[in-house]
């Protein structure tokens, strides 16, 4: 039996008007479902995104074939090196959480066609380039619609947030694959941050403005694991009082969005969204955690990460500072932001000079 277990549903807001360029009371109305969801949880799950699912399933498709190649095929591939941030992250060398063992999955990143060299996709499956290059740009067309809703909930100018995603050239399209678990693996015990927990992707915060994420397949106990905790402001509480929500999808929620003609998706605040809100949306810490009912399937996930281009200063909005207060965050360029993340990952001990070239990792990569 798993202590203290809540189940989060995730609020459904229906995308359809900003996918389909609808008038502008329509998209107010969804705008104010988004304010409510990302104020309120900081986790949304969008339907009717306009992204064709069998774009999705093509995707799903090329990654299965990519992590079901051999070790030394996998060893061939480019590497990610953090100044590329572009490649494979072999399995167990990476923790989102530094707290923490080293995360249980291997992942393979894409960036913007533009940031990356002609061999970054050498070895890997012969759909693979085709499935991720959609992939990107369909996810960048509905990153331009969602910081256009963003926007429009947060009553900023309509630009607001697509100004600052241009090049694109922080985002990441990230592919990955949680095998299966050991039985012993099986029981994470609550709230505890030592290694005897086993969790597939320690607790952190997403470092951008807000995280597209799609999990194969909603139907099937393999895609659990993912949960969240509500924090006050927008960084990670490391205290032991965790109380952990499981995120599913009740019968209800998956006939709807099996009805619908386009993919359903999971969409999560950033930490700099929530910086530059002044925390009036959250950066919900989450995790993935080995699921009992789950622990020896695999599990298949893809995430954007939508940060913003690399210049781009993020200070606090002054709608969202009271009058004679102070803002609860000074400002910070983006790419500073992720280096100081990345600090933070690596642990006070390091040289900070020695990690500058690691400005495009997200995430602490195992020596
Ligand atoms: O795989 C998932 O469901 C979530 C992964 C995640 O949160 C991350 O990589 O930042
Ligand atoms: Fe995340």
């Amino acid at each position: 039996m798993q202590p203290n277990r809540h189940v989060f549903k995730l609020p459904l807001v229906d995308f359809t008007s900003f996918a389909s360029s609808l008038s502008q009371t329509e998209k107010l109305y969804t705008a104010q479902a988004i304010h409510e969801a990302n104020r309120q949880h900081g986790f949304v799950c969008l339907r009717n995104s306009g992204i064709p699912k069998q774009s999705i399933e093509k995707a799903f498709g090329a990654s299965r074939t990519l992590f079901d190649l051999d070790s030394s095929q996998k060893q061939s591939l480019k590497q990610i090196d953090p100044k590329s941030n572009t490649g494979y992250v072999g399995y167990g060398r990476e923790a989102l959480n530094r707290r923490r063992a080293t995360d249980l999955k291997e992942a393979f990143n894409v960036r913007n066609t533009s940031f990356m060299d002609s061999t970054d996709l050498e070895g890997t499956p012969e759909e693979f380039q085709e499935a991720t290059q959609d992939l990107w740009t369909l996810l960048k067309k509905l990153s331009d619609e969602y910081a256009a809703c963003c926007a429009m909930a947060l009553d900023l100018e309509e630009d607001y947030f697509s100004d600052t995603l241009k090049d694109m050239d922080l985002c990441t399209l990230r592919l990955l694959h949680y095998p299966p678990c050991d039985e012993s693996d099986q029981t994470p015990k609550a709230g505890k941050e030592s290694n005897e927990c086993a969790i597939r992707v320690g607790e952190h915060t997403d470092f951008g403005i807000f995280t597209f994420l799609f999990v194969h397949d909603y139907h099937d106990e393999s895609s659990l694991g993912l949960q969240v905790k509500a924090v006050e402001g927008g960084e990670i509480d490391h205290s032991d009082n965790n109380v952990w929500n499981d995120i599913e999808f009740d019968q209800e929620s998956l006939e709807i969005i099996d009805r619908d003609d386009t993919a359903a998706l999971i969409v999560n605040t950033g930490a700099l969204m929530a910086r530059w809100t002044n925390d009036v949306w959250r950066a919900t810490a989450h995790r993935v955690i080995v699921s009992p009912k789950s622990y020896s399937s695999h599990r298949y996930s893809i995430a954007m990460f939508v940060d913003p281009d690399k210049e781009t200063v993020c200070s606090v909005h002054p709608k969202f500072v009271n009058n004679g207060e102070e803002p609860n965050y000074p400002p910070i360029k983006s790419i500073d932001y992720l280096l100081m993340k990345l600090r933070e990952a690596q642990g006070e001990s390091d040289d900070k000079g020695k990690n500058k070239s690691n400005i495009f990792c997200k995430c602490f990569v195992k020596k």
